[in-house]
Formats: structure tokens, C-alpha cells, sequence
């Protein structure tokens, strides 16, 4: 079995072939989740003066414990520009400037006021700048506020919008088109005569696993196991990854290999030393990268986790685009493993991870119970309960 390339080598293979993406600039609500092309520097500080954090009153700390005579009133939006002398205080609400000549908060709780009179009605603030954010304290006006590469979480679009941007230079999106062949599939929910017609589950499996990546997704249908239907699909494909699922093994129905030559594409791989998903094939058709995921849904859901997710994510910008493992305790034990590097579906209990019985790559409800995949390397000798696993978590 030398002729399997090991799941690593083909990773590499694949993001070898994959160009990564025009940058565009675009307004900060489309740039969520998308890789930033260029740094983003803060174009001002914040806070952008100092500002009270609480409801209360601007004091001087030096003129505890009071009493104060109230000179004026600061709300967000709303200064106080009038001074605040010695023995002055100043209403001040949260996020509220805090005025001049003023440097500790007195929260109204620890306060009393009658008419323009304030007393101490409680501790008072323990130390100077008490309740005070500090001009700058989150970041300075020229601070790098998130690097080139980075991805545009949502916290990262209110830095960025904080910090002066209303768009920023990000990674083009993606279009993925993808195709179901299978002369027994139906599409799911539709009805049919033939009562071994199979619901197409793979193409919105596939295409919810890229829910939360910056592509546009075509789904093209079920395409019959037809080389002239197959060549068609993909000469009309336009995308920038192109993925089939099906037809990617070596029966006399399985097609998408010969498809793909026959419309001038060329195969750069084909068979990966990884169970399930064997047969997964990546190649090229003109400025396309294209994935022939196999049929078996789960060989389709682990093969979309370690490549398909993985290539989208280094072609949109990123430079550690592959799935984190994370280590686990066994609650059961495991058999040796063959040539193939193995995923095998898991459940988490107490802390530790157990495999479904049966690891049949056909078995949707095993994969959708399935909280992780117990990462096994060719030839890993049995493990026994309590031993340490490499897993990739399943969201
Ligand atoms: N003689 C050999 N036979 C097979 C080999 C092999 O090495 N030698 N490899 C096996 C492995 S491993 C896999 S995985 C499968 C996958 O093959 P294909 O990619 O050609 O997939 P199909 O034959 O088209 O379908 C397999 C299975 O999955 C069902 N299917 C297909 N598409 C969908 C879909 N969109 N949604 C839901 N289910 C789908 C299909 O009905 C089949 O039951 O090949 C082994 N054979
Ligand atoms: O390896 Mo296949 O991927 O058995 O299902």
C-alpha cells in the first residue's frame, strides 16, 4: 500500500496548489471573518481622554473626605469644559470625560447630595485615579492593532472599527461550487418511485462546513455516474474550487478522475493513506483547484475537515490553516492501527473519549453523535485506558 500518500505529504501537496487570494478593500461589516491583507493601525487613541468607568462624581483625591460644592455635569458625548477648582466636584456619568482638575470618582453609592452640596456618604475611593480609565488605555493612535494574516474575528472588527476604520484591506471571498454524482442519489427531500433512491446528504453537509468561511458556495446538484454529464459539470463549473463528492474510487461507475482529464484537468494527487477517505483525489482544471471528495459521507465530513477547510483557509490567507488537535485521556482501550492514518468518530465522557463501536464510513448518526476524532498515525500500537490521544474537536 506505498502507493497511499500519507495525509501530511498531501496537505502540503494541496496548499502548494492553491494561490492565495486577491485582496479587495471593503467596508468593516463584510470584512468579518475574512484574513486581513494589511496590518490595521490605530488611526486614535482609546479612550480618547481620560473617562469615568462609573456613575458618580469627579473629585480631586487630595480633597477627601469632602464635603464638595458640584460645579457642573459630564455625560458621555456631553463634556464638562468648565474648571473644577479645589473643593469642586463634578457629576460624571460612565464613559463620561472626566473634566480638568479632577482625578479620582466618587461612586454615587458613597455619596450624598443636596442641592449643589456633596458629602461623603460611604468610603470614598480607596486610592488616586480610582474608577479613571487613563487616556490610551486600550491603545494609542499609531499602535498595530491587528497584524497582516490575522482573521477578522468579531472582536477584532470593533478594535478595528474603534479604532478609526469603517473598511480595511482583507482577502477576497471564495466561490466553492460543489457536485454530488451517484445515479442512485435523489435530492434530500424530494420524492421518488425508485424506493432505493438515496436523499443527497454530502453537497449541504459539505456546504454547512463552510458556513462560517469567507466563500460563496454554488451547489450544482447530483450529476448522473455519466462521463459526458460529468465533463459538462465541470467545463460549466466556475469557481475557485471546484469539489465533487462520489465517483472518486476505482469503480467502473466512478468517473470524476477520467471527467476531470478528459476536460483537460490534470490530477496532482490521488489516494491518501487515511481512513476513512482513501480515495480522495486534488487536482487542477484551469485556475480551479479541484477536490474529488469520496462518496462515503463520513470519508466526505473528515476529508472536508482535514482539506477542503484547511485549503479554503490558506488560499483566504491564513498560514496555519490546518484543524488543531488537542490531547485527551482514553476511556476505553484502542487496537493497533494499519498503514492508514486513522479519524476515528468519539464521544467525550467525564473528560475522556471513547470511539463509536463502529467506525463504518457510511454511518451518519455515529458522525453526528460524534463530538471528536481520536487522531490515530499508521502503525500507532494498541493503547490502553488512561493513555493520552491526540483528537480534533467536532463544533
Ligand atoms: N475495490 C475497491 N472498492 C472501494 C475502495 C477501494 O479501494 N477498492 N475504496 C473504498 C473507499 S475507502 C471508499 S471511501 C469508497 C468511496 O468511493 P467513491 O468516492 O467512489 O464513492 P461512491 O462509490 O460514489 O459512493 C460511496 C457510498 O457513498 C454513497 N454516496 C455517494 N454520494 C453521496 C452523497 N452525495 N450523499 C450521500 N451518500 C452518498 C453512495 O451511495 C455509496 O454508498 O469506495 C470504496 N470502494
Ligand atoms: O476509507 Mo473509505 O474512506 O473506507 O470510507
Amino acid at each position: 500500500m506505498s502507493s497511499l500518500l500519507p495525509v501530511a505529504d498531501a496537505q502540503v501537496r494541496l496548499f502548494a496548489m492553491a494561490p492565495r487570494v486577491a485582496a479587495e478593500t471593503v467596508p468593516l461589516p463584510q470584512a468579518a471573518g475574512r484574513w486581513l491583507a494589511e496590518p490595521v493601525v490605530a488611526r486614535r487613541s482609546q479612550p480618547a481622554a481620560d473617562l469615568s468607568s462609573m456613575d458618580g462624581y469627579a473629585i480631586r483625591f487630595a480633597d477627601l473626605p469632602g464635603p464638595w460644592r458640584v460645579a457642573g455635569e459630564s455625560a458621555a458625548g456631553r463634556p464638562f469644559f468648565g474648571p473644577v477648582g479645589p473643593g469642586e466636584a463634578a457629576r460624571v456619568f460612565t464613559g463620561a470625560t472626566m473634566p480638568a482638575g479632577t482625578d479620582s470618582v466618587l461612586v454615587q453609592e458613597e455619596a450624598s447630595r443636596n442641592g449643589d452640596t456633596l458629602i461623603l456618604a460611604g468610603q470614598g475611593p480607596p486610592r488616586l485615579g480610582m474608577s479613571v480609565r487613563r487616556q490610551g488605555l486600550d491603545f494609542t493612535a499609531g499602535d498595530t492593532l491587528i497584524a497582516a494574516g490575522e482573521r477578522l474575528t468579531p472582536a477584532r472588527i470593533a478594535l478595528a472599527a474603534t479604532g478609526g476604520h469603517g473598511e480595511l484591506v482583507v482577502n477576497r471571498r471564495l466561490r466553492v461550487a460543489i457536485l454530488a454524482t451517484g445515479d442512485e442519489l435523489i435530492a434530500p427531500g424530494a420524492m421518488s418511485d425508485d424506493p432505493l433512491a438515496l436523499p443527497e446528504g454530502n453537497s449541504t453537509m459539505l456546504a454547512a462546513m463552510l458556513a462560517d468561511l469567507p466563500v460563496d458556495v454554488t451547489l450544482l446538484g447530483i450529476v448522473p455516474d455519466e462521463l459526458d454529464a460529468l465533463k459538462t459539470a465541470f467545463s460549466r463549473a466556475k469557481a475557485d474550487i471546484i469539489v465533487t463528492t462520489g465517483g472518486a474510487s476505482v469503480g467502473d461507475h466512478d468517473l470524476v478522475r477520467p471527467a476531470l482529464e478528459a476536460v483537460g484537468g490534470v490530477i496532482d494527487f490521488w489516494r491518501i493513506a487515511i481512513r476513512p477517505g482513501k480515495p480522495m483525489l486534488a487536482g487542477a482544471l484551469g485556475d480551479a483547484v479541484v477536490l474529488g471528495l469520496p462518496g462515503n459521507p463520513v470519508s466526505a465530513f473528515v476529508t472536508a475537515t482535514l482539506f477542503l477547510r484547511p485549503l479554503i483557509a490558506a488560499m483566504a490567507g491564513t498560514a496555519d490553516p490546518l484543524p488543531k488537535t488537542i490531547t485527551a485521556t482514553l476511556a476505553e482501550p484502542l487496537p493497533a492501527n494499519d498503514h492508514r492514518q486513522d479519524y476515528l468518530r468519539a464521544t467525550t465522557c467525564d473528560g475522556r473519549v471513547a470511539m463509536a463501536p463502529i467506525q463504518d464510513s457510511s454511518m451518519l448518526a455515529t458522525l453526528a453523535r460524534a463530538d471528536c476524532l481520536i487522531v490515530r498515525s499508521p502503525h500507532a500500537p494498541p493503547a490502553q485506558i488512561g493513555d493520552d490521544v491526540e483528537i480534533v474537536t467536532l463544533a
